[in-house]
């Protein structure tokens, strides 16, 4: 449904090259429920924008829905349905309207267009607001309406961009059973921007990681989790006993990547489970309480962490104070 090669692209601005996206190969296959996660300014958006024909690349090529990127751009804006960051609506018109509005857009005669609004207005859980004003709504029923927006025109392809960003956690998980009854019920394939970690887990077969406009690992959640070996352990202690609990933490049986920060040692070992009562054994030993003690299996911000050598929120610090 997506392959792409050394797709790229580089902006000017202020006198400087800002190379946003370097040579990406994607690879998707129909009815696939694909997530690409990465920080704030790693080039998420960017590629989607190439891939929707809405920015051309500055290097490579791609075939969309079975239409070359380059070659046929109609043919592929015509066969996806793309849903931006903030969505398309216009506030002023009604629920319904909006959607037969889109559906004119793509071609669609009068009756088929209302036909199909009412289809997905339906599908999305919108069928009681489909006469209410678009500002009227909530933000969850808001995306919800960007994304009917974007099937409108039955699309096998949709690309949603950051699709549950500034959601609260209820109607986030309301938008993730849609998508997933989308791909279910209609066999459509999705393609998905997040930076959220959780929403990555829970709702993509296959993820994409990218950092710096560069893909650096794919896989689904499991596979991804699993290359990052081992349980994370941290452990609380008093101030003063910190390097003493880092020492003992690097003692123990398989321990490694021994880290201390704010009262708490975190390192790695290869069955959390099989290590605290030795952890706990030797801390005794050496007269110091624990205040806290944590095992956590590995998760995608492990996974990018071991990746990249920091997390996505250090990532996203980073690229704010940019
Ligand atoms: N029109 C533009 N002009 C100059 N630089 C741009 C432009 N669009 C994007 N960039 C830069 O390219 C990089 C990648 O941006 P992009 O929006 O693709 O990231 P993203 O991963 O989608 O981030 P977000 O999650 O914040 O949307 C960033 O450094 C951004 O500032």
């Amino acid at each position: 449904m997506i392959e792409a090669h050394g797709l790229a692209r580089s902006f000017r601005a202020r006198g400087k090259e800002i190379a946003a996206v370097r040579g990406v190969d994607l690879d998707v296959a129909a009815g696939e429920l694909v997530g690409f996660l990465g920080p704030n300014g790693a080039g998420k958006t960017t590629t989607l924008r190439m891939l929707t024909t809405l920015l051309r690349p500055t290097a490579g090529r791609a075939v969309v829905a079975g239409r070359d990127l380059a070659a046929d751009p109609v043919g592929v804006r015509r066969r996806i349905g793309y849903v931006a960051q903030g969505g398309g609506t216009i506030p002023e018109s009604r629920v319904l309207e909006d959607l037969v509005m889109q559906g004119r857009m793509h071609g669609m005669g009068k009756a088929d267009a209302t036909a199909q609004a009412r289809v997905v207005g339906e599908r999305l859980d919108l069928g009681e607001l489909l006469e209410r004003p678009v500002k009227s709504l909530s933000g969850g029923q808001r995306r919800r309406l960007d994304i009917a927006l974007g099937l409108v025109h039955r699309p096998d392809l949709v690309f949603l961009d950051e699709p549950t960003s500034a959601l609260d956690p209820r109607s986030r998980a309301n938008v993730w059973e849609h998508i997933r009854a989308l791909r279910a019920d209609l066999g459509t394939t999705v393609f998905l921007t997040t930076h959220y970690l959780d929403e990555a887990d829970a709702l993509c077969d296959r993820v994409l990681v990218i950092d710096n406009g560069e893909i650096v690992a794919t896989g689904s959640p499991a596979e991804l989790k699993a290359k990052v070996s081992g349980d994370l352990v941290s452990v609380g202690v008093p101030e003063l006993a910190l390097s003493r609990t880092a020492e003992i933490a690097g003692r123990i049986a398989g321990g490694d990547a021994v880290s201390t920060s704010d009262n708490t040692v975190e390192f790695r070992v290869p069955r959390g489970d099989l290590a605290l009562p030795e952890l706990l054994r030797a801390l005794d030993a050496a007269g110091i309480s624990t205040t806290s003690l944590r095992v956590h299996q590995p998760t995608l911000d492990d996974v990018f962490l071991t990746l990249t050598g920091r997390t996505i929120r250090d990532a996203e610090e980073a690229e704010v104070a940019a």
